[in-house]
């Protein structure tokens, strides 16, 4: 049973040979499906002149299930051609199964290959030398494209192997976690472990709370939590979709092709700064402002701003009606205003209540109330009716009432907040004037600041990430305009056979690259680097997912938020009374030991009883530290990431602190092509998520120092790298400041680290 080249090689022509027969059998089931699509859309092709007729309407309906399903069913067949069959296992008694992304069946209906999320394929995760589960030895098929390129054995049960079978290969998992990084985050679908199949297989319902320090594969685990969900619940789940959330548009487009290469396109992928439909947040605040907007007390800033008179309008309501002047001054409309507000109305839908309570002060000032000298035109009494539909037909009362209670937008209200003043009333108490300047500042930006007025929170760009959940607490606080109610034909262009037609322009449009429509009431809701969110971006999520399952993702030491319990508090105001589940998964997949060791001192120091990793690569490469002096900083990060690219096959990442970005990009501007391809310069807090094969940290103290919590963010950094690690600093001190309690200087570094001068 020992390895040899020959053996090897004889192993994987015997699996190309079975792997062939699956892709024959794919390309089969793939012409199916287009032929009925093909049908389908030939159905589609009625030439309309006037009238459509019923028989029309069913053809058409027809087709839509046609092409639906057909078009659903290409999607997952085309996404799966690269490395579809990846495992197999040889049970007891000789029995072989395959697994892959997708199940196949022969012409017959047997099966070729099992879906890895089916239940059948479960024990390919769960199966140990320990517990095998009746599986004799488990392989993993390494392909390129359609070609088996190499095996990887595990006998799990020696006395039940048959003296024919060979065992080959050093081990899938090690070889998947030193290949090189491509920039965009691979499936681990061949190699997931045991302890994170449990959490992907964990049942649906409730809350799945999944801990774990850096690289543990929290990220990739919850997403193929997401695939497995949308494999085992699709019809609860494809009604209302999955929403999957993340720190950065850089780790979303990081983490994007993951459900594809799983064999799924139906979740919603958002940056956290993206979840309102349509507003694109482009940038983030200072970290002091950002605290403030996140605080959970701008829940009641928010809350007055939106029941504020609108900037501008008219003080006073003068009119003549039922044969009388009238008129309400300042005091009577602000006390009308906020007793319709103060029940907890939103504004936008409160319109017609504002209108009753002014028409009730009219009358009543009318002595209508009274029964007295309420009269017409002719001297007779008018009723109450009466009076109520003269004023409302009065141009000065529409203009009035359009200048007092417009309906008004997220943005404006937002926007009304870069005036200083008004912004400190509806801040009394509980924001501190040094907080309320922060704000008023952010907001008055002369410049993409978040604009004063605006149609709509849609469309608009300019805002901070920080901005976006307060512009949907407002949009929740002021409510949709009511719309008049227009009676549809059923069957007009817009509305009815837009509906009949609905798969079929859903594919087309597809095709046109058009966006689906956003959903506010998910099935599930994934959060990745929940530690980070404010209580604002938790309620801003919780309107998303209030009857949703959730997969939430994180690791409180890596936690940029300062205030973790009022961030806790609002994510369990979220969450509500759900059932919730929780896993730890203890195991770094990501960091060489000799990395990990470097962050898990810093780390240390800063919170003691912080439970670490265990990272199970060795590399025999501890971390390099290169000092500098003054000047000679630019030089030493070329150098480095010179020596880097040489050293590692994928990428290379440049942390610095948020203020060197823009210098660090030019530092390195010239190195040529294969640095452009490889390299990225990034910052502490967007390194988050993120990983590198080789990754150059300059000055760290400054990443420790840019926020109270900023140790934390150099923790993130200092575990990005897979292979290589290289700090770069004016001097040494960092290292002696960081890992020292209290900020006594210890003199030494962490063990096992090389100091060189650049
Ligand atoms: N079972 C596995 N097989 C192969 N690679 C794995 C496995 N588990 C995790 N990895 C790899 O480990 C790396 C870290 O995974 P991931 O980014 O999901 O970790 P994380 O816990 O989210 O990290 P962080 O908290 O630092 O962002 C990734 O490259 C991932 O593909």
């Amino acid at each position: 049973m020992q390895p040899s080249t020959s053996v090897e090689q004889a192993e994987i022509s015997r699996e190309q040979q079975y792997v062939d027969r699956v892709y024959a059998r794919l390309a089969a089931m793939v012409e199916s499906a287009s032929a009925v699509r093909r049908e389908g859309r030939e159905r589609g092709l009625l030439d309309y002149t006037g009238q459509i007729k019923e028989e029309d309407y069913r053809s058409l309906f027809e087709r839509d299930v046609l092409v639906d399903h057909a078009v659903r069913r290409l999607a997952v067949l085309d996404a799966q051609r690269e490395g579809l069959v990846f495992g197999r296992l040889d049970h007891v008694g000789g029995e072989v199964r395959y697994v892959g992304r997708i199940g196949v069946r022969d012409a017959e209906h047997e099966p070729l290959v099992l879906d890895w999320r089916a239940p059948a394929a479960a024990v390919f995760y769960q199966a140990t030398a320990v517990d095998p589960q009746g599986v004799v030895r488990r392989r993993v098929l390494r392909s390129q494209g359609q070609r088996v390129v190499g095996v990887e054995d595990d006998l799990l049960d020696a006395e039940n192997a048959p003296a024919d079978m060979h065992v080959v290969g050093d081990g899938a998992l090690m070889a998947a976690l030193t290949s090189a990084r491509s920039g965009r985050m691979r499936d681990i679908v061949a190699t997931i472990q045991r302890e994170q199949d449990q959490v992907i297989r964990a049942p649906a319902p409730g809350v799945t709370l999944i801990s774990g320090g850096p690289g543990t594969g929290k990220t990739v685990v919850a997403l193929h939590r997401a695939a497995y969900l949308l494999y085992t619940e699709r019809r609860r789940i494809q009604g209302g979709g999955v929403l999957v959330v993340g720190p950065s548009a850089v780790f979303m487009s990081y983490i994007e092709r993951v459900l594809p290469s799983l064999g799924e396109h139906e979740a919603t992928l958002r940056s956290v700064g993206e979840v309102v439909d349509g507003v694109v947040a482009d940038r983030s605040d200072p970290f002091p402002c950002a605290v403030v907007k996140g605080s959970a007390r701008m829940r009641q800033v928010l809350s007055r701003a939106a029941r504020g008179a609108v900037p501008g309008a008219p003080e006073e309501l003068r009119l003549y009606a039922a044969g009388r002047r009238l008129a309400l001054g300042a005091r009577e409309l602000t006390a009308i205003r906020t007793d319709v507000l103060r029940r907890g109305a939103r504004r936008n839908r409160a319109r017609a209540e504002a209108v009753r309570a002014l028409l009730g002060a009219l009358w009543k000032q009318a002595g209508g109330a009274a029964g007295t000298d309420g009269a017409g035109a002719g001297g007779r009494p008018m009723s109450r009716a009466e009076f109520d539909q003269d004023v409302r037909e009065r141009p000065a009362f529409t203009e009035f009432l359009d200048a007092w209670w417009p309906n008004v937008t997220p943005a404006e209200v937002l926007g009304w907040l870069a005036d200083r003043d008004r912004l400190a009333r509806v801040a009394r108490g509980v924001l501190r004037p040094e907080e309320v300047d922060l704000l008023a500042a952010s907001w008055s930006r002369p410049a993409g600041a978040a604009p004063a007025r605006s149609s709509s929170v849609r469309g608009r760009t300019g805002y901070s990430v920080e901005d976006v959940p307060l512009l949907d607490e407002l949009d929740a606080l002021l409510g949709e305009p009511v719309r008049p109610v227009v009676p549809r034909d059923p069957f007009d262009e817009d509305g009815g056979v837009q509906e009949v037609v609905t798969s079929y322009d859903r594919e087309y449009g597809r095709s046109r690259g058009e966006q689906t429509p956003q959903y506010d009431g998910y099935a599930h809701v994934l959060v990745d680097e929940a530690q980070d969110l404010s209580p604002m971006q938790w309620r801003m999520l919780g309107r998303r997912g209030r009857h949703a399952s959730w997969t939430i993702v994180g690791d409180p030491a890596q936690s940029s938020w300062p205030d973790v319990a009022e961030a806790e508090a609002a994510r369990d105001a979220a969450l509500g009374v759900r059932t919730r589940r929780t896993f730890h998964l203890d195991t770094n997949y990501r960091n060489s030991a000799e990395i990990f060791e470097l962050a898990a001192e810093v780390i240390s120091t800063a919170l003691p009883d912080v439970r670490l990793p265990r990272a199970v690569r060795e590399t025999g490469h501890p971390p390099t530290h290169l000092t500098t002096g003054a000047d000679g900083r630019p030089e030493a990060v070329r150098a480095a990431v010179g020596e880097l690219l040489d050293a590692v096959a994928g990428t290379v990442g440049v942390v610095v602190a948020g203020h060197r970005a823009d210098e660090a990009a030019r530092w390195l501007a010239d190195l040529g092509d294969d640095a452009a391809a490889r390299v990225v310069v990034t910052t502490g807090l967007a390194s988050k998520g993120l990983e590198y094969d080789g990754v150059v940290v300059v000055e760290p103290a400054e990443i420790a120092a840019e926020s109270p919590v900023g140790v934390r963010t150099l923790y993130v950094v200092l575990t990005r790298a897979t292979q290589r690690l290289v700090t770069v600093g004016a001097d040494s001190g960092w290292r002696a400041a960081l890992t020292a309690p209290d900020g006594k200087l210890t003199g030494t570094g962490p063990a096992g680290v090389t100091d060189r001068p650049a």
